[in-house]
Formats: C-alpha cells, structure tokens, sequence
C-alpha cells in the first residue's frame, strides 16, 4: 500500500531516501516511548491506595519508633512507603532506608522497579544487596535486601549506624531469619536510643528532617551492643510490614507499637472455588491452566506449586496437551520459578511473552509474597506448600506437603489484581478455606539451628535461650545446635565463639558442618575438591531421570559413578562438564552455542541442566569467599583418601553404621535409617558411611553418601567419638 508510506507526516516512502539518520529516528521513538512509560508510571503511582496516606505515613514514622503497617496486596507499601520517606528527610545526611524481603527475587525486582519509578540507575539512589550479589553504591538511600543479608551486615556493623530506617517488609512469613532479626533490631533500636546524642526533629511534617543534640539514654541497652568510645548514633525507626499479618502479637511484641492499616485496594480478584475437594491436585491446576487458556479472556497464568519436580512435570503435561489442541489455541509458553533456579533463569518470568501468546508461569511459594510480575491476571492455588520440618531429637529434617495457612492463600490471590481486576482459581472448597491455620508455624520452630545459632555467637549474643526472641524456639533445639557447634569446633566448651575455626566459619554464608569441611580442606589438600562438592551439594538433585527412562539414565550415570561415593561422583560430573565446556569453545566460542552445548550434553547424561548451573554459580560465589578468607585452593588430584578423610574430619556428624539386617544406625541419634536408591553405593552398602543429609521420605533416607573408614571417627573427630565412648 504505497499510500501509507506517505499518509504519515514526515513518513518516509518505499525507495526513498530519508534526510534523518536512523539512529537518530531511533533515539526520538526511544524518547518519545521512554516519556509515555514515565507518564504511565507516575499515573499508576497517583492511583495506588497508599498515595493519598502519605503525608500522614510519613508523620507516623516521625512520631513512633516503631510501627506496624498493614495494607492490602499491592496497595503499595513496599515500592511506595520507602520514597515517601526519603522525601520526608529520612535519608538527609546520608543516612539509609532498609527494606528486607525474605526472598532474593522480591528484593532484586522490587528495586529494579523502585530505581525506575524515581528515574534513577540501579544502585544509585536505589539499590539491593542479596547474597553474593551487591547492586548498591554509596550514593544508594533506599536499599532493598534480603532479610539473611541485613543479619549478615550486622556482623560487621552492630548498630546498623548507617540506617535511619528498616523495615521489615512480608513480617507474616516469619522465616527463622526474620524472626532473628526481629530480636536484634529491637536491641539495637534500645541501644541506639541509649546511645543517641541526635533526635530527628518530629515537628516538621513536611520538607527535610533536622538534626538536633537529643535526649540522653535512658533504655536497658544489651551488653553485646557496646560501641566504641565517642561513637554516635541516630535513632534507629522500625517498620513491620505486610497485607496479611497479626498486628497485635507484634504490636506485644514491640511493647504496644502502634499499628496502622492501610484502606483499600488497587483492583479486584474474583476468589473461585472448588464446590469439592480435589483428588489430584495436579491433575486439577492443569484442567484449570487449560480452561482458562480456552474460555477465559487475555491474561497471564500464574500456578502455585510445591517444588522443582512438580513444575517440571506440570510443564511438560502443558506443552504435551497444547501441542494436541487447534493451531490456533497453541499460543501458551511456559515459564518456571523456584528458589534452586539460577537467579537470571528465575528473571525470565518477568519477561513479557511473544505477541499474542499467553505466558504460564508455574512458582512454588516464591512468587508469593511482594513480587509484580506484569502480566499476571489468574492464580491458580492448589492449596498446598512444601513445609521445612526437623526434629531435635532424631536429627531428621524433612520436607512435607501441607496445606497453606489463610495468609499465604491471600499473598497467592494478591499476586491477580496488580494492574487490573484478577481472578484466583483456589482448587479446594470454600469451607476448607475456613479450616485453614490463620498464619504458619515460624520457621523457628521447625528447622534446625546450627546457622543461626552460630551467627547469634559471632553478633556477641552468648545468651541464645536468654535471646527475645518473638516466639521461643524449642529449648532442646537450641541445646543441640549449641553441641553440634562445640563437636565442630565453632564453639569452646564455655559456648564461646572459637578463634579462628568459629569465626571463619561464620564468616561463610553455608551450612556450618559445609563450612567446615571448606576449612579443614586446605590441610587435607583437597579444597579445589571440596568447593565443587558444596557446590553440587547446595543445589537441587543433579540427576535427573524421567520414569521411564530410569534404566537409560542409570547406564549414563554410571560414567560419573565412583564407587566410594556419591561425593566424588558429584565431583566426577562437575569436572566432566567443566570439560566439556571447554571443548565445545574450541568449536564455537558463543554463549549461546555454549549453552546450548551443554543443554545437550545435559540431556544425553540425564543431568539436570539448571542444577549444575546453579551448582557453577555457587562455586564462583564461595570461590569468593574463599579467597578473601586467604585459604589456599588445593588439590589432592587422584589421591581420594585424603578427600574422603576429609569428609569423615568434617561430617562426623553425619556418620552411620551398618547393622546385621543390612539396615544403618545413624550415630548422632541412633535412628534406624537406609541408604536412599538413588545413591551410588546403595548395592554396595559399606560397613561404615558418611552422609549429607537426613530425609524423611516415604522412610527415613540418607543421602550423598561415601564410604569411610571407622576407624577414622575416632582418630579425626576424637573430640566427639573419644567422649561417645
Ligand atoms: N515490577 C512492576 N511492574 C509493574 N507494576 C508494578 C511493579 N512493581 C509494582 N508494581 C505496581 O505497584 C503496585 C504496588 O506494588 P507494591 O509491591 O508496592 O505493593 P504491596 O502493597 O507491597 O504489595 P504486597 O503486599 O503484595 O507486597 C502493584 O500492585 C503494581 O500495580
């Protein structure tokens, strides 16, 4: 149609020669889009429910040292509430607002939109920090991190001196590390407050804060907050934070802080539910997903599932189904989330489908709380999580499906409803909506405490039973860790943190018996060996076999198999891939041949891909560490021996016996445990083994196995096996 060409004015014709350079064209449709999405922004921003609460937020803040904020999902507390404060002054004189998410993906994507919304770079004014990943700067004022990372700062600042604000953003979630966090920053709050000598001026409402000399302390201060002679400190303002939480055991807890709610929200999420409860949940999500594609309107799916294994074969019952509908209905992509993914996989979902096709995002529990994913108009919930368990007393930590509380099935609706109306498919009957617990059990409560027990050491908090904590941990619990911390030598037999295993260990941010054996490895000359082994051991199962081809998959193994055990095997892979890769560069040196090398070399030896780059990642991240901490990489080459020595020196622990029947007795406990199927050596079964961990699955299972010697418990962990005796 040539007349188009011309029907445009300054339209350039077919053939003709245009006078304006094309980046030039370029760069004006870049601004002119660029302004439209600001214009956009700012609207939405004017829109949301908080915008007309902010002067009086703000007042809030500068009247209560503590404050609970409720406020419906996406109504704008987490990407709103922070500027609000910086342009009521509390970021004057460089001081910083923390905002902590108990996950990684809320706090990147989060800052990422808060950075666009004021116009500013990323780890500029507006900045985040998770582990292993620092994106801020010292210009940075609102800073988004994880809930463990803050802890983590604390370490090397007590009084968190540089903030004027935190706040603790989906408080409902009540991680162990929230929980943690909730006790040291009311201490640090009362020693600031002792130790101030400027008070925020609280009788302006508007414009900047001022500074001015302040009242004297006058709080019971903690002993392990002691500051340094002349340090100075503001005081520190804390927000607890989130749509779905018990705002009067907080308000308890933080002594009668006031509470606010905040009224309304942006748009409304139609809730459906079964009329009865389904038999196969899977079954079910997957009718749903299609339903909607075909009878419903445009729009994005999210789908709720427990874990890696079900998203995966969700996906694959989607893609197979689509394939078989009309042409023109096969416009679905699937994308997936979950918290072992890498995390520039784990971004995919933000990324907007091809034109015309509907995106299904399957999550687990993830994608529940904060995060904006564009696009999104239907949830489907099946109701169910994949809950942490352990018990002190058997030492078994276990996984299991259980039933959301009503928080979390409000969290998972309020992921619909963020820039239009939305509907949430719930695949349960209303009535059991109401038999649900209202929020869930802390974490605290149900994991073991070694990490956090041995930070808590490191921070100066000798009192672990003593600590104020929002709700108690069980006594035994902690009494295990604190011997488990002592067998490993964190800890002197006074319960103090040792020097130098102790605190190099709580330097590293893993498990401390993976910590340990990263230090010991030097002396055993296999650290180059050990990295790769927590790094394998740190991500989601390496092997992967479909059910029908398990046979096929076993034969592809057995080229990494070792059989002294699935440590060295995990080792075998990892190098065998690392080698691979760098063959297939020879060949073709772009990313993208690389990847899609090895996707290949994945599939034909029923690896699972995605792990063992989240496994390379981990690696290059405790590398970092590593070399910081000055430990030389070594490595003991073909000599195993001091590899597997290693391991016994370091997981004796974690050490199991054979018995007559064939059957194993885990030491520490005594518990009558198998070795898992999936193990290298389960046909083998040694006399004596060590393992990574304790499972509870259809019985209890030990898994990543190797054999040792037993003669070696004695000689390397004679601190533990001589006293055992
Ligand atoms: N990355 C994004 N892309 C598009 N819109 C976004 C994005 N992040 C936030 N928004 C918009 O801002 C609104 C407020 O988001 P915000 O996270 O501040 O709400 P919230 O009250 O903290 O919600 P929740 O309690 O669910 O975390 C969203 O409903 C959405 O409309």
């Amino acid at each position: 149609m040539p007349s188009m060409a011309n029907a445009t004015e300054g339209g350039v014709g077919v053939g003709q020669k245009s006078n304006v350079p094309s980046s030039a064209k370029n760069r004006s449709v870049e601004q002119s889009q660029s302004l439209a999405r600001k214009a956009s922004i700012a609207q939405q921003r004017r829109s949301l429910p908080i915008a007309s609460a902010e002067k009086r937020l703000v007042v809030e803040v500068r009247t209560h040292d503590t404050l609970i904020i409720v406020g419906e999902t996406g109504s704008g507390k987490t990407t709103q509430l922070p500027q609000f404060l910086f342009n009521g002054g509390f970021c004057d004189g460089g001081k910083v607002i923390g905002i902590t998410q108990p996950r990684r993906v809320a706090a990147v994507t989060v800052a990422k939109r808060v950075a666009e919304e004021c116009g500013v770079e990323l780890g500029q004014k507006v900045g985040y920090s998770i582990r292993f990943e620092d994106v801020t700067s010292r210009s940075t004022r609102i800073k988004y991190m994880t809930d463990g990372l803050l802890l983590r700062e604390a370490l090397l600042d007590p009084f968190l001196s540089r903030y004027s604000v935190i706040i603790v953003d989906e408080a409902h979630e009540r991680t162990v590390h929230t929980d943690v966090l909730l006790g040291l920053l009311k201490d640090v709050q009362r020693a600031r407050s002792k130790y101030n000598t400027t008070q925020i001026n609280s009788d302006k409402v508007n414009g900047n804060c001022s500074a001015v000399s302040g009242k004297e302390g006058i709080t019971h201060c903690p002993s392990y907050l002691k500051p340094c002679q002349g340090a100075k400190f503001f005081p520190l303002k804390l927000i607890i934070m989130s749509a779905s939480l018990d705002a009067r055991g907080f308000s308890e807890y933080f002594g009668g802080a006031r509470a606010v709610h905040i009224q309304g929200r942006q748009y409304p999420v139609d809730i459906l539910y079964t009329y009865d409860p389904v038999r196969d949940y899977l079954n079910a999500a997957l009718i749903t997903i299609l339903q909607i594609h075909l009878e419903e309107g445009p729009g994005d799916i999210l789908v709720f599932l427990t874990g890696q294994e079900e998203i995966e074969s969700v996906e694959r019952l989607v893609r197979e189904r689509i394939r078989h509908l009309p042409l023109s209905s096969q416009n679905v992509v699937t994308v997936s989330i979950y918290s072992s993914l890498p995390s520039e996989q784990q971004m995919k979902v933000f990324r907007p489908p091809p034109p015309g096709c509907r995106k299904v995002i399957l999550a687990t529990n993830i994608a529940e709380t904060s995060v904006t994913i564009p696009g999104i108009k239907y949830v489907i919930d099946p109701g169910v999580v994949k809950a942490r368990d352990y018990s002190a007393k058997t030492g078994l930590e276990s996984l299991v499906i259980v039933p959301t509380s009503k928080a979390q099935a409000l969290q998972r609706s309020g992921r619909a409803g963020r820039e239009g109306p939305g509907k949430c498919f719930r695949l349960y009957p209303e009535s059991v909506f109401f038999e649900l617990k209202d929020s869930t059990l802390p974490e605290i409560k149900r994991c073991n405490l070694s990490s956090i027990v041995l930070q808590l050491k490191a921070l100066g908090i000798d009192d672990i039973i003593g600590f104020d904590f929002m709700d108690k941990p069980d006594r035994d619990s902690i009494k295990k860790s604190l011997e488990q911390l002592i067998a490993l030598g964190a800890l002197t037999d006074e319960y103090k943190l040792s020097d130098p295993v102790g605190q190099q260990m709580s330097r590293l941010p893993l498990d401390p018996i993976h910590s340990k054996a990263i230090i010991l490895a030097t002396q055993y000359n296999c650290l180059e060996e050990m990295l790769i082994t927590v790094s394998m051991l740190s991500v989601e199962s390496i092997f992967y076999s479909p059910h029908d081809k398990l046979e096929e998959a076993k034969v592809a193994w057995k080229r990494f198999s070792c059989l002294e055990g699935d440590h060295i095997t995990l080792i075998n892979v990892y190098r065998a891939s690392v080698e691979f890769i760098e063959k297939s560069k020879i060949k073709d040196s772009r990313v993208k041949a690389i990847e899609g090398n090895l996707k290949k070399w994945c599939r034909e030896n029923f690896i699972n891909n995605r792990s063992l780059r989240h496994a390379q990642d981990v690696h290059s991240q405790i590398g970092g560490h590593v070399q910081q901490m000055g430990l030389t990489v070594n490595s003991c080459g073909d000599d195993m021996l001091q590899f597997r020595r290693c391991l016994a020196a370091s997981f004796f622990l974690n050490a199991a016996l054979k018995q007559p029947d064939g059957s194993y007795r885990a030491m520490e406990s005594g518990q009558r445990v198998q070795i898992h199927p999936s193990s290298m050596i389960s046909g083998t079964k040694p006399d004596c083994v060590i393992y990574n961990e304790l499972v509870q699955t259809s019985r209890p299972y030990l898994r990543y196995v190797t054999r040792i010697d037993p003669l070696w418990l004695p000689e390397l962990a004679p601190q533990y096996y001589a006293a055992q005796t």
